[in-house]
């Protein structure tokens, strides 16, 4: 089997939701694909009416596919602070068109103000590592886990677009929605994340400075995030910009014109467009940056300010990772 589905982007390009119909009959809700985690779960009936106001969600009483996963509770914490928590169905759970009949479709319970206003999204589904999972006490597998026995090659890949709907293919690799050739580098999934060392950087047309950065691919996360000495290396050939403690990053006039990023994967050069590092307004005539200081997080992300510029191929069978011209 393969499939395909649309990925679209909310307001800025925030985040990128795709449509996944649960349980029978079939709820259809837009739920964010986020290859920083390994939870699949949905708003549900199991909430409070005042954090469920604006979304759609799952009943599971509803569905007759539906059976309770006796005695298992899920609980997650984000890097950006939000969080939710539930109990767990197993149920049937389509996306582009593959089906998992017997899915641990994790219910919420309480969701943290983060995700009750952010109503572009009724839940997230985790692409990341299984041992990240929260559900306890036994882990429960992900969606692309579950999918990985119908799929003639155990890969999916993400083609998100800027400021437009792109899709993520599952099972095979699409030729047309990428020029030039793959280039893969090895995963490293000992912490539960598409976790790869790239192979340096540069600043708009300036000099490549190889060396080895930490980095996890996250389309869950909206932004870049690498070490403040790049960041800071960046920002010096963007006049007027400024690291901001009330804007919470850097800023800059909106007026300027942003240098292009190149990030390096082995011998290959991602550049991301200036334009793309542009993210959003922020006050007055100031623009927030696309990339900010990893200083806090603890690890560098690509995210989707990154990934968008690029076709990217998630191998779960070696692991391994890969990035073509989008
Ligand atoms: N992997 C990411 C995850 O998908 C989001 S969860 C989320 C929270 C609010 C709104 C939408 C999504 C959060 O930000 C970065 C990291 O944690």
């Amino acid at each position: 089997a393969q499939g395909s589905v649309t990925a679209s982007p909310s307001q800025y390009d925030g985040e990128y939701d795709c449509p996944v119909t649960v349980g029978t009959p079939g709820v259809t809700l837009p739920l964010d694909f986020d290859t920083g985690s390994s939870d699949l779960w949905v708003f549900s009936s199991e909430l409070p009416a005042s954090e469920r106001s604006g979304h759609a969600y799952y009943t599971s009483s509803s569905s007759s596919t539906s059976k309770l996963d006796s005695g298992e509770t899920w609980d997650i914490s984000y890097g950006d602070g939000s969080g939710a928590e539930g109990n767990i169905y197993i149920d049937k759970v389509t996306i582009g068109g593959i089906t998992v009949t017997s899915q641990a479709v994790e219910a919420a319970e309480s969701v943290s103000s983060e995700f009750v206003s952010d109503t572009s999204n009724d839940g997230l589904v985790g692409f990341a590592f299984d041992s990240i999972n929260t559900a306890s006490p036994n882990h429960v597998q992900t969606w692309f886990g579950n999918a990985e026995a119908q799929l003639a090659s155990p890969v999916f890949t993400a083609n998100l677009k800027k400021g437009k709907a792109g899709n993520y293919n599952f099972g095979y690799i699409d030729s047309s929605e990428y020029t030039g050739s793959i280039t893969y580098a090895t995963i490293n999934s000992a912490n539960g994340f598409w976790e790869f060392s790239a192979s340096g950087y540069a600043v708009g047309s300036g000099a490549f400075s190889s060396q080895s950065i930490d980095v996890i691919a996250d389309t869950g996360t909206t932004l870049i995030y690498l070490p403040a000495a790049i960041v800071k290396a960046y920002y010096a050939k963007v006049s007027g910009s400024s690291n901001s403690a009330s804007a919470g990053g850097y800023i800059f006039p909106c007026s300027a014109t942003l240098p292009s990023l190149t990030i390096g994967i082995g011998s290959y050069k991602a550049v991301v467009p200036g334009t793309f590092l542009n993210y959003a307004p922020n006050t007055g005539s100031t623009c927030f940056g696309g990339l900010q200081s990893n200083a806090g997080i603890g690890l560098s992300i690509l995210g989707d300010v990154f990934l968008k510029s690029q076709f990217v191929v998630f191998n779960q069978g070696v692991p391994k990772i890969g990035f073509a011209p989008g």
